[in-house]
């Protein structure tokens, strides 16, 4: 399925999009690595091979950016099978802050929103120009989009406004994505993680790392990001799966 595939990867200088990228290599894919251009995106693609991987540098919320990956995809390897979108940010703030009065900032608020939600569409709706000029293969498919939400989505902590309203958003917009594409034969799952260790994770407190990686019922422990890159390349490869959102987390439901 994925020998002589062509993949994108947005965030795919860290944490779960370079596992992903790794393992999507290793399967005999090509890739596209995009992220921002202070990322070590040109690192890795060379570590891999550059001729089984590219890096562009790529700021997802730019329609010019995307649209550059794409031209380099086409002309590098002359066509797109699957999106898989990483990139993504957080901040944790209260909605109010009653012992300085002062309200969650709507610039962090909306950053958050426009790097994740809007990026992630802002990605699948120009990279689906490519994938759908591909050549339908004999179930009707021409590729894949697969998106990463969180559980933050259903069970967000105190202090994950924005990025819980960020990640609902990805996972609200996976089932309208999955109809508006089905036409063309392109699939879209979301993907919801639960605990990974990756930079964005451990940049958090070690007290809460500790706290939260108790509160994994089995296993209980961090994922592996190679776990990760594990089930995009399930979803990939299983055609009746669209339209959904798939929790990765050991059974984890996060506390308040
Ligand atoms: C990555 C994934 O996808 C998986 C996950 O979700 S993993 C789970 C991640 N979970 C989190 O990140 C939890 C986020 N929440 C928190 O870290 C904390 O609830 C919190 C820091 C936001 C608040 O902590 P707290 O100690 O209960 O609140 P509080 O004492 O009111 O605030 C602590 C500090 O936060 C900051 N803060 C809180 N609310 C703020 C606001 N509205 N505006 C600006 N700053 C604020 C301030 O710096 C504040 O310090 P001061 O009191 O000195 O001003
Ligand atoms: N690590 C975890 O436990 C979980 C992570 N997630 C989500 O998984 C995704 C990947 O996260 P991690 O690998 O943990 O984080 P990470 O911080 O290791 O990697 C995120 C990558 O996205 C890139 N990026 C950020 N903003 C960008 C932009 N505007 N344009 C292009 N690239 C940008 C960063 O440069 C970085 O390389 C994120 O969407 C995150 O919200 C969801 C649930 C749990």
């Amino acid at each position: 399925m994925l020998k002589g595939a062509v993949s994108l990867v947005t965030g795919g200088a860290s944490g779960l999009g370079k596992a992903t990228v790794e393992h999507l290599v290793k399967q005999g894919s090509k890739v596209v690595i995009c992220d921002l251009p202070s990322s070590k995106g040109s690192e890795l693609s060379k570590t891999l091979g550059e001729d089984k991987s590219t890096f562009v540098p790529v700021n997802v919320t730019s329609e010019q950016d995307v649209q550059q990956a794409l031209e380099v995809t086409k002309a590098k390897y002359g066509k797109l099978n699957n999106i898989v979108n990483c990139a993504g940010i957080g901040v944790a703030y209260k909605t109010y802050n009653f012992n300085k009065n002062r309200a969650h900032s709507l610039e962090d608020f909306a950053k958050v929103i426009t790097v994740n939600t809007i990026g992630t569409f802002n990605v699948i709706r120009l990279g689906v120009g490519l994938i759908g000029q591909n050549e339908a293969d004999k179930d009707g498919q021409r590729g894949v989009v697969v998106n990463t939400a969180s559980v933050a989505a259903y069970d967000g902590q105190m202090g994950q406004v924005a990025y819980a309203a960020s990640k609902g958003g990805i996972v609200g917009m996976t089932l309208p994505l999955a109809r508006d594409l089905a036409s063309q034969g392109i699939r879209v799952v979301t993907i919801a993680p639960g605990l990974f260790r990756t930079p964005l994770l451990i940049s958090l407190p070690e007290k809460v790392i500790a706290f939260l990686e108790k509160s994994v019922p089995f296993p209980s422990r961090l994922g592996d990001p190679k776990e990760y890159a594990q089930l995009v390349e399930s979803v990939i490869g299983n055609p009746m799966l669209n339209g959904e959102t798939i929790r990765l987390d050991g059974a984890l439901r996060m506390q308040p």
